[in-house]
């Protein structure tokens, strides 16, 4: 086992693991390199890429797991999506009709991304930690179709379409959860060791809307892998009226955002694995103001199984030295002796 697995799974240890959301991007100059090469869409078809640019991160840093490169937009193009990047996600025509949900097929596993079945196994080899795969979940994908990209104001098109239609938006979200479902399936068989599920806009809406359209989906989705034995996290932003729906979803491990301190959190969450939660921002100040921080979102994650992250993915502007000092800092706390001083306190 690892000690990220083994955290993923609820064991309380006195590090905690850490990976970054995003951790192969544009702040690495190796990845702009290969980019430059391909262009981004084609880089994620490219087996060959996307194992190279999964694995720039865990060759340059001391990082506990590896993130298959790839998007969550990739499997909507074998449903017949037309999507492009720029850098966001641009789809060409938008689903707003029952007649374009029905027209979007729903493949079988091995014709979903054959590209990322190749990839896998060549990382798996090649990786000296645990590969995390990945998705996106039914209602943030929907977020990307409906409003035919992204969105600075809470996707209200998409909020609306809700509704207006939702035995259309049901249709929807009922496909993009059966073809996510198959597309983890695969990822776990080509050698993924657990799963993460970003549903990074469940957040724009409300508690009773989430209820109908985000968390029901989201629990079919990951009670679809149940029989795999995989961690599966489920990791969302802004999700803070919402943790009473995340508590009873079937996760072992939860994902914050970095509004509010992980101690805040926990108690919603019992028996769970925490994941994050520092501000991604906090990578661009001083590494003193770094290290400070990062033992701040350290102490707020005793408790309990913690595995420490950003609150979201990290941003183009990050120097990677401040990466590396990031790291330095997590390794360097011991969660034991940091609860012990907190109860002699
Ligand atoms: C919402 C979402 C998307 N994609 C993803 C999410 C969920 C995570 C989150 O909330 O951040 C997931 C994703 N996208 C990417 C990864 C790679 C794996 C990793 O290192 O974490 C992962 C896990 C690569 C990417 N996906 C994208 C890039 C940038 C493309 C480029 O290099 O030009 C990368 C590295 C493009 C993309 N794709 C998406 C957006 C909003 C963007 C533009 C944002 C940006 O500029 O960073 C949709």
């Amino acid at each position: 086992m690892s000690l990220f697995l083994d955290v993923a799974l609820g064991k309380d240890t006195a590090r905690a693991p850490v990976w970054i959301m995003r951790q192969a991007g544009r702040y690495l100059p190796e990845y702009r390199a290969i980019k430059e090469r391909y262009g981004f869409f084609e880089m994620c078809r490219n087996p060959e890429a996307v194992t190279e640019v999964t694995l720039q991160p865990v060759r340059r840093f001391d990082l506990d797991a590896a993130i298959l490169f790839s998007d969550i937009m990739v499997p909507l193009a074998a449903m017949g999506v037309d999507i492009d990047f720029a850098p966001g996600p641009v789809i060409a025509h938008p689903i707003r009709s029952a007649a374009d949900v029905a027209r979007l097929r729903v493949p079988d596993q091995e014709e979903i991304a054959p590209f990322v079945a190749a990839a896998i196994p060549m990382v798996r080899e090649a990786a000296h930690v645990p590969l995390i795969g990945f998705a996106g979940a039914p209602l943030t994908l929907a977020a990307y179709l409906v409003e035919s990209g992204g969105s600075g104001d809470g996707f209200p098109a998409l909020r609306s379409w809700l509704h207006q239609q939702p035995t259309a938006a049901h249709a929807l979200l009922g496909k993009l959860t059966e073809v996510t479902i198959r597309y983890l399936r695969m990822q776990v068989s080509a050698g993924a060791n657990a799963i993460q599920l970003f549903d990074s806009w469940a957040g724009v809406h409300p508690s009773a809307l989430y209820a109908r359209f985000g968390r029901p989906y989201a629990a079919r989705v990951l009670a679809g892998l149940g029989d795999l034995s995989v961690p599966r996290i489920y990791f969302g932003t802004n999700t803070h009226h919402l943790l009473e729906q995340l508590a009873t979803l079937p996760a072992e491990v939860i994902g914050v955002d970095w509004r509010a301190p992980l101690s805040a959190v926990r108690p919603a969450l019992p028996a769970r694995t925490l994941q994050g939660n520092l501000d991604p921002t906090v990578l661009t100040a001083d590494p003193d103001l770094i290290t400070e921080l990062a033992h701040d979102v350290l102490r707020h994650g005793i408790g309990g199984p913690h595995i420490f992250n950003l609150g979201h993915g990290i941003r183009p502007d990050v120097p990677p030295d401040h990466v590396s000092h990031l790291i330095e800092a997590v390794r360097s706390f011991d969660r034991r002796q940091a609860a012990t001083h907190r109860e002699t306190r």
